[in-house]
């Protein structure tokens, strides 16, 4: 998979079909709601076996009963690549099954 950087209308024309998800500086973010704070924490482990699975990393964030992730490509230099969008659409299949909004 390409590690290309991606152009600001490329990444905003594929956050499209990201609810949730934008362009915050030079990464994609997206904050998840769950129902409690361990369906958060479940969330958190199934994230990090997607990653694992892409070799592909998110900074991630566990709140009270939140999941934020933060990413781009650090072999991009810092930037949005198509692995990064991979992953967010891999999250964002996963995500609804553990009750995430
Ligand atoms: C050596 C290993 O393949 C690389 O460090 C991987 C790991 N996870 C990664 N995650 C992210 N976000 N960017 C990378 O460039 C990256 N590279």
């Amino acid at each position: 998979m390409s590690a290309e950087p991606l152009s600001p209308n490329e990444i905003d024309r594929r956050l499209e079909s990201l609810p949730g998800w934008a362009l915050e500086g030079d990464r994609i973010t997206r904050t998840f709601r769950l129902p409690s704070h361990f369906a958060a924490a479940a969330l958190t482990v199934h994230i990090a076996r997607i990653q694992d699975e892409l070799n592909h990393h998110a900074d991630l964030t566990l709140g009270y009963n939140t999941v934020a992730l933060s990413v781009h490509t650090h072999d991009a230099g810092g930037a949005v690549t198509e692995k990064d969008l991979a992953l967010a659409e891999r999250v964002a299949s996963a995500a609804p099954a553990h009750g995430a909004e």
